[in-house]
């Protein structure tokens, strides 16, 4: 686990644990034997530390056991032998507290620093909220610390963190270097020792507010914040006590519970297993060589760059060429925004460039490996496009639409190659967003699943495999919380209380901001369609569809010309067409209170926890009907989709784990309180597979266990 090797008076410490290097129990252990045998030998006149592979990515999460990370890091930095930290790879956490604990610290170029403690809810406990602020004054700590982000050697190098940046071979420099500093004095190279430079400035308002914004509800940011500004103006021994006093709240605040189920969820939901066993273990995925991408509108430009980033070649397609230029025009302007911001160089943005080939219609589309669809959502085009696909593709071209909710198995039928089918749903902007919902339908081959998550990962996407149902996973249960919303407005709050909940609650912004930003228009078009597959005829006392309450609000609005932030009205007034401060506004009240007059709908004050129940648990009752009808396999993939898709508040896990930490006895029995007052919704009729994990009290762990034994019977 720690490979001790001794050569010329230099004892090399290498930590050898995959995959990672996590500081596991029998690492710290070998770690403390090496420094002891070290300290001893009166051979060895210095010591390196460092990892194979890479350094140290931190604690290991799930081991807390003695000898503790900072017992280490005294005994590294309190050894009479100069002791140099050889860094590649990642130095995170309690790599890079043992770092800092160093005397000197040696680093290749591409190696990368930080400490994200803060993101799976803890601290820098192993004296990393004291020993840094010390070693690179208190503004770059209040700033590096509660943020979690990595930085490189070179801006490392700038703070001080590191002593040396190298190109070659870091421990071999680490050794040469550990040989030529044997014997001399340490007395300023023990970074608890220093003073904390900039310690009497005012950065704490400044850091509070910017982690508040940046890390909304989270507390070990804001803890990390002040231990680190009490610390700087006590001594280390003191700054210590605060530090481990400090911790206990936090580790014991029930989000490091959730944000370290978060950490490893995102991690498990890649790892995919379909109903008739196939698995991440069995089935191997086709590499994609080249692809073609239908639609150069929002999404499909979006999918174009996520390819073209991975180094695909991409010809992109349009219906004309007027649509195509404009699609063009806008990819060269991302990316030349990327230059700008010097994200890439001119030569990377040409270098990308060069992969992309456009076309009018599909006839060249005869050697691709795969077309990824993105055309309007319509059902009829997108049928009519596989079928002509199908014709003109070779029969091993994979063939998948982005559609939002649309059937899979549909889409299908219109071609010959239904294995081949599957939906590929990314989110705006889809060059950014790390989610990919791979929809399998039902004659989905595993090959052409284990393809798409293997192509997900290659450009580098968190992919998840869900079954086909309208909206999937992710919009499917969306759509609870937004008609719960729309109902909420009808029975008495204004957009801003509701609103207001789902903010306090974590989400970035609420329903009603989220719709004027995407534009009402599209939802109204939504139900629209809807109600003409029903054969339905809307008027304005239209309030059941299909024997489904629905709210025709937004329509109201629409109607008046306010479609959101570009026409400058939505729920909220925006000042001007594209403006972005919402304001509240009389005008739009109006419109409520006529709405619910003119269909006889009585407006009442509700209650904040009723609002707050009414938008999440129709959505939580949603995701327990999913994990029972296997369209997910495990509650990871709901809440990872929740997290990565709609911005989940990730201290409480996903939608999923709240469940689980609220209390399934208590959320069922308020779903069911729910769905005695509201017959004409079926998201309020509870989940039987909830109804059971309630009753039984069966850990998270074991919930599939119950929802397979289920659908035996
Ligand atoms: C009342 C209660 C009191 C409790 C008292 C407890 C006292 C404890 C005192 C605490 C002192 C604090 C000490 C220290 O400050 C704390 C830490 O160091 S916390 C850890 C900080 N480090 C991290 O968070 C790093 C997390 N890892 C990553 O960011 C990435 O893995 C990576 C290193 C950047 C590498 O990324 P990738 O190459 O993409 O690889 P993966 O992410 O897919 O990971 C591969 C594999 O490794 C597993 N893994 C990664 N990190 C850890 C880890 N720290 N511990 C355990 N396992 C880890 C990951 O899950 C993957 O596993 P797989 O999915 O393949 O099984
Ligand atoms: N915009 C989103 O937020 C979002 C998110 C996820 C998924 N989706 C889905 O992605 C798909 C595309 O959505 P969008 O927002 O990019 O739409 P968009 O209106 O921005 O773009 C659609 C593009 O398809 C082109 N097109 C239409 N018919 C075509 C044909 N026969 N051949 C070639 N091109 C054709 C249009 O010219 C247009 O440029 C839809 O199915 C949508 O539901 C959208």
């Amino acid at each position: 686990m720690v490979d001790y090797i001794a050569r010329d008076g230099v004892a090399l410490l290498q930590v050898n644990n995959p995959p990672v290097n996590a500081l596991s129990h029998h690492v710290r252990v070998a770690i403390e034997e090496g420094l002891k045998k070290a300290g001893q030998d009166p051979r060895i006149k210095s010591i390196v530390i460092s990892g194979k592979g890479s350094f140290i990515a931190g604690a290991d999460i799930k081991d807390v056991s003695k000898p503790t990370i900072l017992e280490l890091c005294d005994l590294i930095e309190s050894s009479g032998k100069p002791v140099v930290a050889a860094i590649k790879g990642f130095a995170l956490g309690g790599g890079h507290e043992i770092a800092i604990s160093c005397h000197y610290r040696i680093a290749h170029e591409k190696s990368k620093f930080g400490f994200p403690e803060v993101d799976i809810g803890i601290l820098p406990a192993a004296g990393g909220t004291q020993r840094f602020p010390r070693l690179v004054g208190l503004e770059a700590a209040l700033d590096l610390i509660p943020s979690g982000r990595h930085i490189g050697a070179a801006q490392a190098f700038k703070l001080g963190i590191v002593d040396k940046v190298v190109r070659g071979d870091a421990v071999e420099e680490a050794v040469k270097f550990a040989k030529s500093i044997a014997g001399e004095p340490l007395v300023d190279r023990r970074t608890s020792q220093r003073p904390v430079m900039g310690a009497e400035n005012a950065f704490l308002a400044a850091a509070v507010k910017l982690a508040m914004k940046k890390k909304k509800g989270m507390i070990a940011p804001i803890v990390c914040l002040s231990v680190s500004f009490m610390g700087s103006l006590l001594p280390f021994e003191q700054g210590i006590q605060v530090e481990a006093a400090e911790a206990v709240v936090v580790f014991t605040s029930g989000q490091m519970g959730a944000l370290q189920y978060a950490f490893f969820a995102q991690r498990a939901a890649p790892k995919w297993l379909l109903p008739c066993g196939a698995s991440f273990k069995t089935v191997k995925g086709r590499p994609i060589r080249n692809a073609a991408v239908i639609g150069a509108g929002t999404m499909g430009t979006g999918i174009t760059m996520a390819m073209l980033n991975a180094g695909i070649p991409v010809t992109l397609v349009e219906q004309d060429r007027k649509f195509l230029d404009k699609g063009v025009s806008l990819l060269k302007l991302l990316y030349a925004g990327s230059v700008s911001l010097r994200k890439i160089t001119q030569d990377q943005c040409d270098a990308i460039l060069s992969k992309l080939n456009t076309a009018v219609g599909y006839k060249s589309l005869t050697n691709v490996d795969l077309v990824i669809e993105a055309v309007y959502e319509n059902m009829a085009l997108k049928k009519q496009i596989f079928a002509e696909l199908d014709r003109i593709c070779p029969p091993e071209t994979f063939l998948w639409t982005n559609t939002s909710a649309l059937d899979i198995d549909e889409i299908a039928s219109a071609t010959r190659r239904p294995d081949k089918v599957l939906g590929t749903h990314f989110f705006v902007p889809a060059y950014h967003m790390k989610l990919l919902e791979n929809v399998r339908g039902k004659l989905t081959s595993a090959e052409t699943v284990a393809s798409a998550q293997m192509f997900g990962t290659r450009i580098g996407k968190i992919p998840v495999v869900v079954g086909n149902c309208h909206g999937f996973v992710g919009n499917r249960m969306l759509h609870k919380y937004v008609y719960e919303a729309d109902f909420l407005i009808e029975e008495g709050c204004w957009p801003e209380d509701v609103d207001m909940v789902a903010e306090n609650f974590g989400l970035p912004l609420g329903p009603f901001k989220v719709r004027d930003l995407s534009g009402l228009d599209i939802r109204v078009r939504g139900l629209l369609e809807q109600a003409k597959a029903a054969g339905i005829e809307i008027n304005p006392a239209t309030r059941f569809l299909n024997g489904e309450r629905i709210s025709l609000l937004s329509k109201s609005l629409v109607d008046k010309g306010h479609c959101g932030r570009k026409t400058g009205r939505g729920f909220y007034n925006y000042g001007k067409p594209g403006g972005k401060i919402p304001l509240n506004d009389r005008f739009i009240k109006d419109v409520i209170v006529e709405y619910c007059a003119e269909r006889g709908i009585e407006r009442r004050k509700v209650a904040y926890q009723e609002i707050e129940e009414r938008l999440f648990l129709p959505l939580i009752n949603e995701g327990f009907k999913i994990l029972e009808e296997g369209i997910a396999s495990k509650p990871e993939d709901i809440d990872t989709i929740w997290l990565l898709g709609y911005a989940w508040p990730r201290h409480t896990g996903g939608p999923m784990y709240y469940a689980n930490m609220v209390g399934l006895d208590k959320i069922y029995n308020r779903i069911c309180h729910y769905n005695e007052l509201h017959k004409h919704s079926a998201h309020w009729q509870p989940s039987l597979l909830l109804k059971k994990l309630a009753a039984s009290k069966t850990p998270m762990k074991d919930w599939m266990e119950v929802a397979q034994a289920s659908s035996k019977l």
